[in-house]
């Protein structure tokens, strides 16, 4: 479960996060959606951690994520697949990511495989393409076997059977229960991937509700989207 009350961000001139409250309940996943510059990073950002907040409060599991003991075994997040060091070998990347968090390795293997990086655990990330990466960023999220994954456009570089691929394992993954949070820019994946939807503009809740409210019979998710956030500063 993730908490956000009265969430504010503000940068120097910049309002990036306007008093954001929502919550996303486990056993499903909740599209986080919104244009250029609307907030999702930032949020996404305060709820990791690794920003503070200018008022209001991010928590999982009922705490801010600074105070969770072992926070890889609780949260597991992708942000920015290239950020990863190009020398490395993907394997060697796990394991000092599960060493450095004190998580055992024992899983590695398996993810890699998971994750379709089977045959690519030797080669060095710097050569990976970007889908790779985000393979690879998806295998680091959930090294330590999270209720909670935080996904910033994992979707991103992904070719259709890698996208198919990613959403069949997000399914699977809120069908064991867990909470995902997951931002795309691409409403026809959404539509078919989310069970819920929180949608930002400027900063600001423009909706919170089930994908079935927001899509009507005749209606695409793209329409309700455009609708949302008319009217919206670019
Ligand atoms: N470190 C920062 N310093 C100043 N402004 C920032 C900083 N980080 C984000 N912003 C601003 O906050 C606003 C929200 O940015 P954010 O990256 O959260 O949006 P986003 O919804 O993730 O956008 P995108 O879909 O383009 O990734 C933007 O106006 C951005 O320029």
């Amino acid at each position: 479960m993730i908490e956000v009350t009265g969430l504010t961000r503000r940068f120097a001139g910049t309002l990036a996060v306007d008093d954001l409250s929502f919550t996303v309940a486990p056993g499903r996943i909740t599209g986080f959606l919104g244009p250029n510059g609307a907030g999702k990073t930032t949020t996404m950002r305060l709820i990791l951690g690794l920003d503070r907040p200018t008022a209001g409060r991010a928590e999982v599991h009922g705490m801010p994520y600074r105070e969770l003991d072992h926070p890889l075994t609780k949260v597991g997040a992708l942000l920015d697949a290239t950020a990863v060091q190009g020398g490395r070998r993907a394997e060697q990347h796990l394991r000092w990511l599960a060493r450095s968090n004190g998580i055992s390795a024992a899983r590695i293997g398996g993810l890699l495989e998971l994750v379709g990086l089977g045959d690519a655990g030797g080669r060095r990330v710097g050569a990976f393409s970007l889908g790779m990466k985000q393979r690879l960023g998806l295998a680091a999220a959930l090294l330590g076997d999270p209720e909670v994954l935080v996904l910033d456009e994992p979707a991103n570089g992904l070719d259709p059977e890698g996208i198919r691929w990613m959403r069949d394992l997000l399914k699977s993954l809120a069908a064991e229960g867990r909470t995902i949070l997951v931002s795309s820019h691409l409403m026809s994946e959404m539509a078919v991937t989310a069970d819920r939807l929180i949608v930002l503009a400027g900063g600001r809740l423009r909706a919170d509700a089930e994908i079935t409210e927001l899509v009507r019979p005749g209606t695409t998710l793209e329409d309700a989207f455009m609708e949302l956030i008319a009217g919206s500063p670019a």
